[in-house]
């Protein structure tokens, strides 16, 4: 199978080759990842789904009622990330016989599976159903991943206590697994919340890990950095405003925050402005200047997606053309690794 080179990337467009967004065949979707949402009645499974994706606000979680039956959604929000969420009610025991989807269907499919523990409740009590799932997955299928989001620490004041416990679950959940000669098993722990970024972020973490171009990606984006003195770039998906790569820099969550209010915004006030073209929304750009000449960089690359980025020092009258030429040649690059990602599903096909 040919390897993905990563595209050649500002030094001229002639090695790229144009965009063609082709539809995608049954069998392409049908091979597509899936994320299993799993936890306890309540934990808030479906407020995440909702918040995230179908944009309710938090509070309007409060009266969403309880899950009964599992509930599947196609998710297709870039060129980029396309996977079928499954949300596992917590009244259902999967392990049950009388469950419609027995266990060994649902954990041979998936790629991943987020556990939700809720925080404000008595959060031992959700630790043996994760250690069951955990066991019986690994054994179905080993290459699952293990996400566990230690959900509603809103609810927590002081940061030293969502601290205490996160260590509390690590400690106790990895005991529980070198008991068992499953040491191998790694699981990944995020601290989240529908009130604040935190949700989008851990997200984000779990969807990158389904995109096989990711280092490509963030090799652009380090590339982009160097050129245009970038201090911070994302690749961020529209409508979910999860971010699909970023570079390879440290995470800041107050930037996070920023960048993501302001996608809000420009797309707030694009709406309002929209001309119903779509040459027009292709082109969609906003600079916002921050203080001590630091400045947030939007622009749209396609439909979906949105190259954002944070620069401080420049006189943005100075490097704009760099910068948007620069932008113009990511672009480009990006819809090459689209191009070769869709050569490559079909050469599998065949
Ligand atoms: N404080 C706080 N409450 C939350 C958060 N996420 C969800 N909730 C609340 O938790 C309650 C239960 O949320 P659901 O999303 O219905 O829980 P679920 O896991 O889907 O429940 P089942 O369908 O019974 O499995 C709702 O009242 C939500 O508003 C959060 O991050 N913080």
């Amino acid at each position: 199978m040919a390897e993905i080179n990563p595209p050649e990337l500002f030094i001229g467009s002639d090695a790229i080759q144009p965009f063609s967004q082709e539809p995608v065949s049954m069998a392409e979707q049908e091979a597509k990842p899936q994320i299993i949402l799993m936890g306890l009645r309540r934990c808030g499974k479906s407020s995440i789904a909702q918040v995230v994706f179908n944009k309710i606000t938090p509070n309007g979680t409060v009266l969403l009622e309880s899950t009964t039956k599992i509930e599947f959604t196609d998710i297709e929000t870039n060129t980029f990330l396309h996977y079928e969420l499954v949300e596992i009610p917590g009244q259902m025991d999967i392990f049950e016989s009388t469950v419609p989807m027995n266990h060994e269907g649902l954990f041979s499919n998936c790629d991943a599976v987020i556990y939700i523990i809720d925080c404000s409740d008595s959060y031992e009590s959700a630790l043996p159903y994760l250690y069951q799932i955990v066991t019986c997955a690994h054994k179905i299928n080993p290459k699952i991943r293990f996400e566990v989001f230690i959900h509603k620490t809103d609810v927590l004041r002081q940061d030293g206590d969502k601290l205490a416990i996160r260590r509390s679950i690590y400690y106790k959940v990895t005991r529980d697994l070198q008991d068992s000669c499953l040491e191998a098993v790694k699981l990944h722990f995020y601290l989240t919340s529908i009130y604040d970024y935190s949700i989008f972020e851990a997200l984000s973490s779990v969807v990158q890990k389904l995109i096989p171009e990711l280092p490509t990606l963030e090799n652009m984006l380090n590339l982009l950095n160097q050129k245009c003195r970038i201090e911070k770039s994302y690749l961020f998906d529209l409508h979910s405003k999860i971010y699909i790569a970023t570079d390879s820099t440290p995470l800041d969550i107050a930037m996070y925050a920023l960048v993501s209010d302001m996608i809000d915004t420009v797309l707030d006030l694009a709406n309002i402005y929209d001309s119903g073209s779509d040459a027009k929304d292709a082109n969609l750009s906003s600079t916002f200047e921050l203080n001590n000449k630091s400045f947030l960089f939007l622009k749209k690359v396609n439909q979906y997606l949105a190259l954002v980025v944070f620069m401080t020092g420049e006189d943005l009258q100075e490097t704009s053309g760099l910068i948007e030429y620069n932008f113009y040649l990511f672009k480009k690059a990006l819809e090459n690794v689209f191009e070769i990602r869709t050569r490559k599903s079909k050469e599998k096909l065949l």
